[in-house]
């Protein structure tokens, strides 16, 4: 007889088992594994299928000089769960029979269950950036990620930058052919070294010019995924709406993708760096450039050379072309799971959109181009609020030289939930598809991704969903409060 989709669908299993503190009757039907909670406030768990990790046998207790045996009689449904908001946490439940046949049956109809999900990663190359953040990379991964790993049956071969630029060298020579995934534990500068590396490995295997601006630059065919490990961590926090490492952690076993834009950036003749989160130059370029001789106080350098150029308040005359359709008027949307603008983004075409050219200048505080909101522990709203991870558009935030009062002002609102900066009289902000921007005065440098870019006069295009990300995406209304003051 053949087995139907549906007939798979519609399977029940309805059995009791003992747990470790009681009896417990736990069903599975359409795949979703419901059973009675021990306490309240509900009185049912359910686990959708998708939400489990995987399913085992448990094995016998013995004597760590014997060998291990399986125990016909127990197994273990190793699951994830949202909590309140954004985050994801780790759980598990033992279940105990003593007819061996029930047990076999439960754990051969999850496992095949969980076969189905074929995106999941089972070969990870994963780097670990030990010279970021607080330094502690290697220990996240082994806290954090190494565990929940090896209960996913993923196999991981380690890598430990050695250099400043290695990874990215790693990906462009080496032979990715054994890896379904690639994965970095690491902050913004260590995700922009694995991208910038991959997108140029394509370009390479297919032999794209990636210095034309003109050219369509290829999709890596690799997924990837990003375990927080850095100072600030925007990239990771943006996509997931945290920047808790079980999170990013969960969401790699998960498999599930979602498209990100990236932002390639070009002097007159030559790509100069692609880019996730943003491009700020004055202010932020100022912080970045300054901060980076004081790495040895961790994040903290940020707050040190943040609050020595606000108050410094230099401004800095510039000129930008900007080129969107409607006149780059920003929408009022935020960006979530199951994000629509972005899902009709993907297959826009360019030459449909009408887009035009307008130029503007002025004497600037700051000009950041936002490719996502740029979220962070320290700015739960980011500089840009309404920026989507996956809808070809960047959001260029102008800050106009003002009193160093109003830059107070500026950052009090960046660091806080609320109210977004949109509406401070002297920020504009404008949506682009592509921009150019030339110093006329007053010379900055750029903060690409949180790193140095000396090159000034600039042109950047936004690539529609280049990069491929594990992850579900942040969820509705989550909000969190800021850990400290934004810059
Ligand atoms: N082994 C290494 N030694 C020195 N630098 C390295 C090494 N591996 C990577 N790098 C570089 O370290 C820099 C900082 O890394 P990263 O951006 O991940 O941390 P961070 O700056 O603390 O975090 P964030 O960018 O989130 O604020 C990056 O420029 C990266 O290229």
């Amino acid at each position: 007889m053949k087995i139907m989709d549906s007939d798979i669908q519609n399977f029940v299993l309805l059995n009791t088992f003992h747990t470790r503190k009681k009896k417990l009757r736990i069903i599975f039907h359409q795949g979703n594994l419901v059973w009675d909670n021990e306490k309240p406030p509900s009185d049912k768990t359910t686990v959708p299928i998708e939400n489990v990790i995987s399913v085992q046998q448990n094995y016998r207790k013995t004597h760590p000089s014997e060998t291990r045996q399986l125990n016909p009689n127990a197994f273990t449904i190793h699951y994830a769960e949202r909590e309140k908001g954004p985050k994801w946490v780790y759980k598990n439940l033992v279940l105990k029979n003593s007819d061996p046949l029930l047990v076999t049956t439960w754990v051969k109809t999850l496992q095949t269950r969980l076969k189905e999900f074929r995106q999941r990663p089972k070969h990870v190359l994963l780097f670990v950036n030990p010279f970021g953040g607080k330094r502690n990379a290697m220990k996240i991964y082994e806290k954090y990620a190494k565990n929940l790993f090896r209960i996913a049956g993923i196999e991981v071969t380690l890598n430990v930058s050695q250099r400043k630029n290695q990874i990215k060298d790693f990906v462009i020579s080496h032979n990715l052919d054994s890896f379904d995934s690639i994965v970095c534990v690491g902050g913004d500068g260590t995700v922009s070294e694995l991208f910038n590396g991959l997108v140029l490995r394509e370009c390479n295997i297919r032999g794209v010019d990636a210095d034309d601006i003109n050219q369509n630059l290829p999709r890596p065919r690799i997924p990837i995924g990003i375990i927080p490990g850095g100072s600030t961590d925007t990239i990771a926090y943006c996509i997931h709406g945290t920047d808790d490492t079980t999170t990013a952690v969960l969401q790699i076993i998960f498999g599930d993708t979602l498209g990100l834009d990236l932002v390639s950036v070009y002097d007159e003749h030559t790509l100069l760096s692609l880019y996730a989160s943003t491009l700020s130059y004055g202010y932020l370029g100022d912080v970045a450039y300054h901060s980076d001789q004081y790495r040895w106080m961790g994040p903290r350098r940020y707050e040190y050379s943040g609050f020595k150029k606000l108050v410094s308040n230099r401004g800095y005359y510039g000129e930008l072309a900007v080129y969107s359709e409607n006149d780059g008027v920003v929408q009022d949307i935020p960006c979530h799971e199951n994000c629509d603008k972005c899902e009709n983004s993907k297959d826009l075409k360019m030459n449909k959109l009408g887009c035009k050219w307008q130029t503007l200048s002025g004497k600037f505080f700051m000009v950041t181009g936002a490719n996502i909101s740029c979220a962070c522990s320290r700015s739960p709203k980011g500089i840009a609020p309404f920026s989507h991870l996956g809808d070809g558009m960047v959001h260029l935030v102008l800050v106009k030289h003002t009193s160093v009062l109003n830059n107070v002002r500026l950052l009090l609102r960046l660091s806080s939930n609320e109210p977004s900066i949109e509406d401070l009289p002297f920020v504009e902000t404008l949506c682009a598809r592509e921009f150019c921007f030339r110093a006329i005065e007053g010379n900055s440098k750029w903060n690409c991704d949180g790193e140095v870019q000396h090159q000034i006069n600039i042109r950047a295009k936004v690539r529609c969903q280049l990069l491929t990300i594990f992850s579900r995406g942040r969820p509705r209304n989550c909000s969190v409060d800021p850990t400290c003051c934004g810059f």
